[in-house]
């Protein structure tokens, strides 16, 4: 069955594991990635592409901190729009390549995302969105001291930044979006989640420092644009309960019931997993007969037929 889907890709996930986090690695992955994605276009489905940004934002705030000295450093929500166009930059070429060395003609445009959060979202108050990279206990102790940063352990990788992540409310460009999905192009948008922007009393808009979970900001994207399948893409097969322990369980399927059970058991580590599964199920809740996967980036055309990933219906 030809499906209109909305494919999240992980922020990790577009990074090769174990090699620096360089641009041509990351083009590497994205190259890799496209082929999958132009499977399933090529069979006729109809995707729209979102991703997020956690590894590559984290790395833009660094590399701004220390040009600080002979420019001045990009506030965070611009960070957020670099790290989109970088991002967009490498999926809308890979995808373009591919789609030629196919034959197949459809545009591929990278939409620049405005997000719009609540100014009193209690996402504020405590950060819980890790980027950057991955440290050693030691290093993220002496990072705390010098710049004072909240710093948490993520998912047994290793210790990272967390930055304030309010839930999205409204995305500013989506009639933009809608018209250029309906006109059969290939759109990538809310990139990180969006560029968070607050809207003032007269209207207007102001970007803020954080960073906007891509899953729940995709979930939002799936909604409006009402489309069939929410697919959450990362660096595992499938969704796991007892996860990293000797009895890890992978998962096929999810009912809704099961996944709001696994969360309370708390299966699930928060800024990783969790706003995934949370994501998957707002989406199945929202209309009937609306299905959500979460899979790896590897195994994307499997999982929309059941092949692979795990399903929650
Ligand atoms: N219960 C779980 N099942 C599977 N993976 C889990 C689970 N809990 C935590 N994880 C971790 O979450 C990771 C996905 O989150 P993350 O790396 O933040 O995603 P993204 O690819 O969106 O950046 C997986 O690669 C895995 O290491
Ligand atoms: N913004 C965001 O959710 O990024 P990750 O997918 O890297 O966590």
């Amino acid at each position: 069955m030809l499906m209109k889907v909305v494919v999240a890709l992980g922020g990790n996930a577009l990074q090769a594991e174990g090699v620096p986090a360089a641009a041509e690695t990351q083009l590497k992955v994205v190259r890799d990635t496209a082929v999958y994605l132009v499977d399933m276009i090529e069979k006729g489905n109809e995707i729209i592409i979102a991703h997020g940004n956690g590894p590559q934002v984290g790395r833009i705030v660094i590399q701004n901190e220390y040009a600080a000295q002979v420019t001045p450093a990009m506030p965070f929500d611009v960070c957020g729009a670099m790290s989109q166009g970088m991002i967009g930059y490498h999926i809308q070429q890979a995808l373009r390549d591919e789609l030629v060395k196919r034959g197949i003609k459809k545009p591929v445009a990278t939409i620049v995302t405005q997000v719009v959060v609540d100014k009193n979202d209690k996402g504020f108050q405590n950060p819980t969105k890790p980027i950057g990279p991955f440290y050693k206990e030691e290093e993220a102790k002496k990072i705390i001291k010098e710049k004072g940063y909240a710093m948490v352990e993520d998912a047994g990788r290793g210790y990272r930044r967390v930055v304030a992540s309010p839930k999205p409310e409204k995305i500013v460009e989506i009639e933009t979006i809608r018209r250029l999905v309906e006109s059969g192009q290939v759109v990538i948008t809310v990139g990180g989640g969006g560029i968070p922007v607050i809207e003032k009393d007269d209207n207007t808009l102001e970007g803020v420092a954080a960073v906007i979970d891509k899953d729940f900001a995709s979930e939002k994207l799936a909604e409006d644009l009402d489309v069939e399948v929410l697919m959450i893409l990362t660096a595992v097969d499938r969704v796991a309960i007892n996860f990293g322990k000797p009895n890890q369980k992978d998962l096929s399927t999810m009912t809704v019931e099961e996944a709001q059970r696994y969360i309370e058991e708390k299966q699930f580590a928060p800024g990783s997993m969790l706003p995934k599964v949370q994501a998957a199920v707002k989406f199945v809740k929202s209309k009937p007969g609306r299905k959500s996967i979460i899979a790896s980036l590897g195994k994307a055309k499997e999982a929309l037929v059941g092949k692979s990933g795990t399903i929650i219906k």
